[in-house]
């Protein structure tokens, strides 16, 4: 029987929780709470790889090892789909993204008294982890960080500066948020970091948007075989191996299906993997994104409909959807309650939903159910390791 003082599973935001439910920071499954408020640690404690953890924000459960971080992400999702009895038939074991995978980042760099400190922030806070080292990050983003910092330290006074990285297929794509040079020398500095660090693009936002600083060549992301252009700040699932996982749970899921919706579907990182075995219909509210697309789709002659489209406030309607077989949702984490409430009044056979946030994923799938879906798998999926941000594929069959 367990000691109700023993850690039985980690709670959504990070903390462990005893058998008789008290939370306890920094506890991993198998620890014991001792009578002093120390930790006995158990099995499953693992010791923490970075030197930043436990201020940096970016990480939250290092301190447990693969099969509790395993246990962590497939709990979170089945808790999800049991607090709305979606009772799935069968669920995956988790898809989790290895160390150093992570392939855009959003650091923050500021004047830390005289030097530049560049990094994540740190928990529910504006202060800046200065990143010595990372082990999320893809390594070729953590390389840039050092000379970054380098070419900050000519900078004076108070700045802020938002640093959006981006691993793309020729390289860094990187945008500076706050940030302009001044002057001519500082422009030549600039000019000669993009150069020597070989930085696919570099982007200045000072509040009017980004605008194009360097890029040599035109900046692509491949996606199901061909190349996009990715507009400054479009999405990009976190890793590859992520984006691998929920690609291939789609795919298989939807083989065999004429017609298919992408829906949510910004740069296509669904319709152009799904283009080769179906005609795709893809709807998306992002202008630039859509039109990337678009662009692929023509030039490559891909059987891709692309729909630039706000689908909270005009959904692709269930009359609509007549004829198609089957449909992928990949929603931002607010879900998409009006238009699940169209899918459940459709008769469209296969609904694959990605969603990056269990809460309200589940919250939308009770219209699918109640409207006769059965949810047939679930795959929890981990691409932000070590952190508490969950995701997740699932696949809903229509009952005859
Ligand atoms: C999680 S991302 C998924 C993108 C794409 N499916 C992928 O995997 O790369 C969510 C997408 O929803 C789009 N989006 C957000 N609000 C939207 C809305 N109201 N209508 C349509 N698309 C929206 C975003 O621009 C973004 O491209």
């Amino acid at each position: 029987m367990t000691d109700s003082n023993t850690i039985i599973r980690i709670a959504a935001k990070g903390d462990g929780v005893t058998a008789d439910g008290r939370h306890v920071a920094m506890a991993a499954p198998g620890d014991v709470l001792l009578p002093d408020g120390s930790l006995e640690h158990g099995p499953h404690h693992a010791a923490p790889p970075c030197r930043h953890f436990g201020t940096c924000g970016a990480c939250q459960l290092q301190h447990c090892d693969d099969a509790a971080l395993a246990e962590f992400v497939h709990n979170r999702v089945a808790f999800a789909a049991q607090s709305q009895e979606l009772d799935p038939a069968h669920v995956a074991a988790p898809a989790m993204s290895p160390p150093h995978s992570r392939r855009r980042a959003s650091l923050r760099a500021i004047n830390g008294g005289g030097r530049p400190l560049i990094g994540f922030t740190q928990a529910g806070s504006h202060k800046v982890v200065d990143m010595r080292e990372c082990h999320v990050l893809h390594p070729r983003l953590f390389e840039l960080v050092r000379p970054l910092r380098h070419y900050l330290a000519q900078l004076k006074g108070r700045y802020a500066i938002a640093i959006e990285m981006t691993l793309v297929d020729q390289g860094i794509d990187l945008n500076l948020g706050g940030f302009a040079p001044e002057g001519l020398e500082q422009t030549e500095t600039l000019l000669d970091f993009c150069r020597d660090q070989g930085l696919a693009r570099l982007t200045l936002d000072h509040g009017f948007g980004a605008e194009s600083f360097w890029e040599p060549e035109p900046v692509t992301v491949t996606l199901g075989g061909y190349p996009v252009a990715f507009p400054p700040g479009a999405f990009l699932q976190a890793t590859q191996h992520g984006e691998d996982a929920l690609v291939g749970a789609a795919r298989e899921w939807l083989a065999g299906c004429g017609r298919v919706a992408d829906l949510f579907a910004g740069l296509g990182t669904f319709a152009l993997a799904l283009a080769d075995t179906s005609q795709v219909m893809a709807a998306e509210a992002d202008a630039a994104a859509i039109n990337a697309l678009r662009l692929v789709a023509n030039r490559s002659r891909l059987s891709v409909e692309c729909a630039h489209r706000d689908l909270f406030r005009n959904p692709v309607r269930a009359e609509e959807l007549a004829g198609f077989d089957g449909v992928v949702l990949d929603p931002p984490r607010a879900g998409a309650r009006t238009q699940v409430e169209q899918l459940a009044a459709s008769g469209v056979s296969r609904i694959v939903y990605i969603s990056c946030n269990p809460s309200s994923w589940a919250r939308d799938c009770v219209q699918l159910k109640e409207a006769g879906y059965r949810l047939q798998e679930l795959r929890p999926v981990g691409q932000f390791r070590w952190s508490t941000h969950v995701e997740l594929a699932s696949l809903f069959v229509r009952q005859a």
